[in-house]
């Protein structure tokens, strides 16, 4: 049984960087970068499955290595090209976020401001890497990118996705299967970010979202029973859409983000708790957070509601998103 977590986590390589089997050739492209081509495509088009952007949201990183030991194992099978990646290995190991500076704020340019560092040569070498195997898509046809996380806090809507501002109208397909992958709570970006998902999405016109699928815990304390349905939705997608979960009863609710919370400096003062749960609705005029003198406030007449809200990112970094709901 092929364990490549486990390699990954101990230096000692669960894999040789390429080889093939009955069904597909793996290459490995780079450190937690593994290319899955089957011999014989049963379908057209390119997926992208990512998980560990963040070294500490443990519980994608196992679901998506409990997948890959499925593929090489023969026991689930690949339909499409698949690019699997465990995003950032240095802080894996380590149990943390990131080393130097989150990552998801590295992509599409966002790095250039800053010193380099351990996570922007990384953000540097994923996006070749993605950028590459699109390339090799010889009929350039749809590709998704799914990237796994799990949230610092608990959310009214435990599951959810984040989907980056785009150009092309939503796609009502990988919409229908966000749902069915058991996301409540779909949130809409308006604007573009450093995100890994809005890379794919606009370098590589990919569906992309950003998917997160509970609380973040260290490794060994997850109930991976939690992430069946999402699982399932995966291993569904990687073998050409067969047993994908049913539609759910009650459809994932839209939200937009409206405007972020932004701590620019030492005095910056969030007006919420370290309990406040993602997705907790404020009424209009409430005061959120203050800094400098200014204070922002709810201005939606429907109220706003907050999400990952945290007053202890770096300066000029996002304190917290503010949506309101889309009816
Ligand atoms: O819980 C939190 O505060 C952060 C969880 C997380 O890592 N979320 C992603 C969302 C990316 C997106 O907006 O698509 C992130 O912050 O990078
Ligand atoms: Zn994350």
């Amino acid at each position: 049984m092929t364990d490549y977590l486990q390699g990954m986590l101990t230096g000692q390589p669960a894999l040789p960087p390429q080889g093939e089997n009955a069904v597909l050739f793996w290459r490995e492209k780079g450190e937690g970068i593994l290319e899955l081509i089957p011999r014989t495509p049963r379908q057209p088009g390119s997926l992208i499955i990512s998980a560990g952007i963040h070294g500490n949201e443990t519980a994608p990183i196992e679901i998506l290595n409990q997948l890959v030991t499925e593929i090489l194992g023969g026991e689930c099978v690949v339909a499409q090209r698949l690019l699997v990646i465990f995003g950032n290995p240095a802080a894996i190991r380590q149990g943390v976020r990131f080393v130097d500076y989150d990552m998801n704020r590295l992509f599409s340019g966002y790095r250039d401001k800053l010193p380099p560092c351990d996570e922007s040569q990384r953000a540097a070498q994923l996006e070749q890497a993605v950028s590459e195997f699109r390339g090799q898509d010889p009929a350039q046809s749809v590709c998704w990118h799914l990237d796994l996380h799990t949230a610092i806090r608990g959310s009214l809507y435990p599951k959810f996705g984040l989907l980056p501002a785009s150009p092309r109208p939503r796609n009502a397909s990988f919409i229908d299967w966000l749902g069915r992958a058991g996301l409540e709570a779909l949130v809409f970006h308006q604007a573009p970010g450093g995100t890994f998902s809005h890379f794919t999405c606009h370098t590589l016109a990919a569906e992309s979202c950003t998917l997160e699928l509970g609380k973040a815990l260290p490794f060994g304390c997850n109930a991976l029973a939690d992430f069946d349905c999402a699982r399932q939705a995966l291993r569904a997608r990687i073998g050409g859409d067969t047993e994908t979960p049913a539609t759910p009863d009650t459809p994932p609710r839209h939200f937009r983000v409206v405007r972020q919370l932004t701590r620019t400096g030492a005095d910056f003062h969030l007006h919420m708790s370290d309990t406040t749960p993602n997705f907790t609705w404020f009424p209009p005029g409430t005061i959120l957070s203050e800094e400098g003198g200014r204070s922002e406030r709810v201005l939606h007449p429907e109220g706003e509601r907050v999400l990952f809200p945290n007053p202890r990112v770096a300066y000029g970094q996002r304190a917290g998103l503010m949506l309101e709901e889309e009816l």
